[in-house]
């Protein structure tokens, strides 16, 4: 008998398609003490619950199947130790998470923050707001991680007429990238960007990488976008960068603490767009995650074995 464990919602249908194949899903909400230690999959993660599972001596947990395409939060050391798979959910927040940036490009470059702020003031400001206006073709876009979420930024940024340049690990050239750069080289091509975006998974090389000293290398007027984890964002780097002008806008979507406390600072600073991390948001994303499970299960079943959306635990994924 498998086991799993429905930490995330798992669509109607396919709860009745898995009882056919005689998997047994047992809700975060009813799980027993004495169930934990026979979970064999979890879909989804539970912070209370799945340590409590890894917590049993020869428990019978194989498989994690996240409904995000982060696994910053997963205990990934203890995984490692106890052998356990991790499949996430890239890919199914690139096409929202891309659109959400275009939206914050064409927010800052097409006069509608300043328009916006001169409507609060009933004031119709004509050639100030147009002269502060630019067209994107010809401009430059810099993209941190060149994975899912960077692949479909940088295709949409092309139709715009921007030029794109990828950062990656290995310099691997990538669709839509017109140039790729490593992390060891991006110096070179940082003052060429007139939008930088982050779209890099939070790893220990990746925590706290857009500081100060990142912001002073960046030329004066630059766009900067986090789509990728509030904590490789150097939060007071940021809004000093911001009220220097260095950063002539720039866009949130994460923070190093979520929720953003009622008091921050960030509410209040120039020239920042804060939205609540919805910008990967789609309505159907357990039918879409449940897609990809369903992909893996009969390997699973048969030899344990995993093909689709897998993750390095030990790579920094
Ligand atoms: N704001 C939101 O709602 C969402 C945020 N995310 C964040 O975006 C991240 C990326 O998501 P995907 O594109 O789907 O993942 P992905 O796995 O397809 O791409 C990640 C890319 O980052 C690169 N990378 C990793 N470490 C790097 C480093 N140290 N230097 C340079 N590049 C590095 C990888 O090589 C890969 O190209 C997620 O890990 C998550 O933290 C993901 C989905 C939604
Ligand atoms: O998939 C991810 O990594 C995300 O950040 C998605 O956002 P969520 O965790 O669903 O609020």
């Amino acid at each position: 008998m498998t086991n799993i464990l429905a930490a995330e919602n798992i669509p109607e249908t396919a709860r009745i398609e898995l009882a056919q194949q005689g998997l047994t899903i047992i809700n975060r909400a009813d799980v027993s003490q004495a169930q934990l230690a026979e979970i064999d999959i979890m879909f989804g993660w539970n912070k209370v619950i799945g340590p409590q599972i890894l917590a049993i001596p020869n428990h019978r947990l194989k498989w994690i199947q996240t409904a995000t395409s982060g696994i910053d939060y997963l205990p990934l050391q203890t995984l490692i130790d106890q052998n356990i798979l991790v499949t996430n959910a890239r890919g199914m927040h690139a096409v929202p998470i891309a659109q959400t940036v275009m939206s914050y490009l064409l927010y800052f470059t097409r006069g509608i923050y300043q328009s916006l702020n001169a409507q609060r003031q009933q004031v119709w400001d004509h050639h100030p707001i147009g002269q502060s206006t630019m067209t994107l073709e010809g401009r430059t876009i810099l993209i941190f991680g060149t994975g899912q979420i960077g692949e479909k930024v940088a295709q949409y940024a092309q139709m715009m007429g921007l030029k794109t340049i990828g950062v990656n690990r290995n310099g691997e050239p990538i669709n839509h990238f017109e140039q790729i750069v490593t992390t060891e080289t991006v110096d070179q091509v940082l003052e060429q960007a007139d939008f930088i975006v982050n779209g890099m998974p939070l790893t220990s090389e990746t925590t706290d990488y857009f500081n100060a000293d990142f912001f002073a290398k960046v030329a004066a007027g630059t766009y900067f976008f986090n789509v990728g984890r509030g904590k490789s964002v150097n939060e007071a780097a940021l809004m000093a960068a911001l009220n220097a002008g260095q950063l002539a806008g720039a866009a949130i979507d994460v923070a190093q603490n979520e929720p953003l406390v009622a008091d921050s600072p960030l509410w209040s600073t120039p020239n920042l767009v804060i939205t609540p991390h919805i910008s990967g948001y789609i309505p159907d994303l357990h039918e879409r995650v449940y897609t990809v499970f369903a992909r893996n299960l009969p390997t699973f079943l048969a030899d344990g074995h995993l093909t689709y959306n897998t993750v390095s635990l030990t790579e920094g994924y």
